[in-house]
């Protein structure tokens, strides 16, 4: 399987608190906003460096940048918001771009309804965020949106996943490597994760 699990003690730490039942949308934010920032510490290992030289006060030495243009973050509407701050505070110059798709509740299928990304190219990096990976029908769609617009390099970053969705996923884009800080049991008879911590949406926007 195509996913690496960040398991650091402060993420599992923080992710034991997002799953309460009684935790409450400011919280439930701030700590989402914490384990993305964590997340994406390992996830941006994938970031092409370029060698430069620069001057130290002491003597000539190699250095090392990467360019700002070639980072795309897009978080898929609406939770996938909630993750943006934490990896812009480590790449605060990356393109953002946005795409909106829910899950039609009966069918479980993905509803396509807003799409606005920057330029593509192939040095692009792009990553995808969503703190559900559960069907896998979302993010899989959002990565096919992405390739029609010439996204070729995609890393996915999730919260957590379902065994169902990772599958899916690897199936579906086999090269995309998935971050999380959790594979979680499995799903239930309405695509929900189990355990997971219920709709993120919901309880980032307190829309229920
Ligand atoms: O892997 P899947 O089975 O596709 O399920 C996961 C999707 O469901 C949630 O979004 P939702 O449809 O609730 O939309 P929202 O973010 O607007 O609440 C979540 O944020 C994912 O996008
Ligand atoms: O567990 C789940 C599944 C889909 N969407 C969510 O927000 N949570
Ligand atoms: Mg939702």
């Amino acid at each position: 399987m195509n996913i690496k699990i960040v398991d650091h003690p402060l993420i599992k730490h923080k992710l034991t608190i997002m799953r309460r039942v009684d935790t409450g949308p400011k919280e439930f934010r701030e700590l989402l906003k914490e384990i993305t920032l964590l997340i994406g510490y390992e996830a941006t290992r994938h970031i092409k460096l370029f060698e430069t030289e620069i001057e130290t006060p002491l003597e000539k030495t190699k250095g090392y940048f990467f360019n700002d243009k070639d980072v795309v973050i897009v978080p898929i509407l609406r939770a996938g918001l909630g993750m943006s701050d934490g990896i812009l505070q480590l790449l605060p110059n990356a393109s953002v771009g946005h795409i909106g798709i829910y899950r039609d509740p009966e069918s479980l299928q993905p509803v396509e309804y807003y799409a606005k990304l920057p330029k593509l190219n192939d040095s692009s990096l792009i990553f995808v965020l969503d703190p559900m990976l559960a069907t896998g029908v979302s993010s899989a769609k959002a990565i096919e949106i992405l390739k029609e617009n010439n996204g070729k390099n995609i890393i996915l970053v999730t919260l957590i996943s379902s065994p169902e969705g990772v599958e899916f996923i690897n199936k579906q884009h086999p090269e995309v490597i998935i971050y999380t800080a959790s594979l979680d049991r499995k799903l239930n008879k309405k695509g929900y994760i189990l355990p997971g911590l219920g709709d993120a949406g919901d309880r980032l926007f307190r829309t229920k």
